[in-house]
C-alpha cells in the first residue's frame, strides 16, 4: 500500500516522540511491504520560530494532501510571554477545527507489565479497558465570546444539537462495537449544554437498544474512574470534561506518557497523536516516554488506512517490550531506558516477529 503520512513534531518532546513514531512506522512498513512517505511540516512554536506563525498555510497543505496526519505536542513556557499567539488554540485546537476532527479517540488499556507502575492498586487497575470519547470542536475551547480584562474574564460555552448528535452517535456505534456499554458524562445538574447534551442521548438510545445506557456527573465520573475503572466500556463527553478525565485516566495505566489518541472525522484522514503535551520539564533528556506516539501511529494504521494486522503488530511489540521489563524514567519499576533505546527494543521485537512468522510460512509450506 502507498500513503503519505505528514508528520507535524511540534514542540518539547514532540520531536522525540514523533521521530519514535515515525521509526516505528517504517520498520512495519518494511516488514509489511508497504510504502509510506513521510512529509515534515512545522506546527506550534517550532513554527513561529521558522516563519511567524504558530499554524502555517503550508503546515495545512502539507496536512491536507496527506492520508493523515502524525502529531507530536505544542508550546512550552519558552512562548507564553513572549510569544502569546502560540497558545494552543492558535495551532493546534484551529488544526482541529480546519479539518473538522470532532471526535477524539482515547483508548485506555491496562498493561498487564504495568499494574505495578500504576499508584492504584493491581485489582483496581486489572480488567481497565475502556475508550474516551471526546467531542474536540466545539464547547468552551471555541465558543465566542471569549474576552480577558484586567478586571474580568469570560470563556463562553456553546454545544448545538448536531454537534451532540454526531459525537454521540460515533460513541453509540463505538460501544455496539465492544461491550456494548456507554457512560454519558456530563454536569447536567447545572449546564444548559449538559442537559441539551443528556436529552439527545436519551433521545438516540432508541436506536441502539443493544448498547447499555448510563449518565454520570462529570464529578462523580472522576471519582469513579479511580473506584472502578473496568467498570467502563466507553465513556462519551463534552471537550473540557474529557480533556481532563483523560489525563487522569492516564494514571490507571502508569503514565501520562502511554495514551495515545485518534482525532477523526467522518471519512478515513485523521491526526494521531499522544494525549499529553510538550513536557518541557524533561525536553531534550531523552526521558520521554514515546509509548502513547507509538500506538497512536498503530491507531492511524488501523483506522486511517485499514491496515489490522500492522496495526495489531506495533501492539504486540509495545506489550512484549513492557512484559521484558523495559520503561522509561516515568514509569515506577523496571529496566528504565532512553527515548530511543525503548523505540529500538519495540523495532527489535517487531523484526523479531517478522522472523518467527517466515520461520512458521517454511515450517507449513515445507
Ligand atoms: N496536545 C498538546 O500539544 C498539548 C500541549 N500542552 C502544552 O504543553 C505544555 C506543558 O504542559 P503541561 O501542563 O506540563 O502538560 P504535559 O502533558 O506536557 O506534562 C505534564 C507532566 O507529565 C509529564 N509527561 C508528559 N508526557 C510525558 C511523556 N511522554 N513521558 C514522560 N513524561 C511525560 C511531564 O514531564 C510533566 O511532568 C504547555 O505549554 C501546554 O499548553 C498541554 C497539553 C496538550
Ligand atoms: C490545547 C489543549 C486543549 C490540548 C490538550 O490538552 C488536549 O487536547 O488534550
Ligand atoms: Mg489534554
Amino acid at each position: 500500500m502507498k500513503k503519505r503520512i505528514a508528520v507535524l513534531p511540534g514542540d518539547g518532546i514532540g520531536p522525540e516522540v514523533t521521530q519514535a513514531a515515525v521509526d516505528v512506522v517504517k520498520a512495519t512498513a518494511k516488514r509489511f511491504h508497504h510504502e509510506f512517505e513521510f512529509h515534515y511540516a512545522a506546527i506550534g512554536g517550532a513554527a513561529y520560530d521558522a516563519v511567524g506563525e504558530p499554524l502555517p498555510d503550508q503546515t495545512i497543505e502539507v496536512c491536507a494532501a496527506s492520508d493523515a496526519v502524525l502529531l507530536g505536542s505544542v508550546g512550552g513556557p519558552k512562548w507564553d510571554q513572549v510569544a502569546p499567539e502560540v497558545r494552543p488554540e492558535k495551532s493546534l485546537l484551529a488544526l482541529r477545527k480546519q479539518f473538522n476532527l470532532y471526535a477524539n479517540l482515547r483508548p485506555v488499556k491496562a498493561h498487564e507489565a504495568l499494574q505495578e507502575a500504576s499508584p492504584l492498586k493491581p485489582e483496581i487497575v486489572e480488567g481497565t479497558d475502556f475508550v474516551i470519547v471526546r467531542e474536540l470542536t466545539g464547547g468552551l475551547y471555541f465558543s465566542e465570546p471569549r474576552k480577558k480584562t484586567e478586571d474580568s474574564a469570560v470563556d463562553t460555552l456553546v454545544y448545538t444539537r448536531k454537534e451532540i448528535e454526531r459525537i454521540v452517535e460515533t460513541a453509540f456505534q463505538l460501544a455496539r462495537s465492544r461491550n456494548g456499554k456507554l457512560t454519558s458524562v456530563d454536569k447536567a445538574n447545572v449546564l444548559a449544554s449538559s442537559k441539551l447534551w443528556r436529552e439527545i442521548v436519551e433521545e438516540m438510545r432508541t436506536g441502539y437498544p443493544d448498547v447499555t445506557v448510563e449518565h454520570m456527573l462529570v464529578d462523580a465520573a472522576a471519582m469513579q474512574l479511580i473506584k472502578e475503572p473496568s467498570s467502563f466500556d466507553v465513556i462519551v463527553t463534552e471537550n473540557l470534561f474529557g480533556d481532563i478525565l483523560s489525563d487522569e485516566a492516564s494514571m490507571i495505566t502508569g503514565s501520562l506518557g502511554m495514551l495515545p489518541s485518534a482525532s477523526v472525522r467522518d471519512d478515513s484522514f485523521g491526526v494521531y497523536e499522544p494525549i499529553h503535551g510538550s513536557a518541557p520539564d524533561i525536553a531534550g533528556q531523552g526521558k520521554a516516554n514515546p509509548a502513547g506516539a507509538i500506538l497512536s501511529a498503530a491507531m492511524l494504521l488501523k483506522q486511517s488506512f485499514g491496515l489490522t494486522a500492522e496495526a495489531q503488530a506495533i501492539e504486540d511489540a509495545v506489550e512484549r517490550v513492557l512484559k521484558d521489563g523495559y520503561t522509561t524514567a516515568d514509569l515506577k519499576g523496571g529496566r528504565v531506558l532512553s527515548t530511543e533505546q525503548w523505540t529500538a527494543k519495540v523495532i527489535e521485537e517487531l523484526d523479531s516477529e517478522s522472523v518467527s512468522d517466515s520461520i512458521c510460512f517454511s515450517y507449513i509450506s515445507g
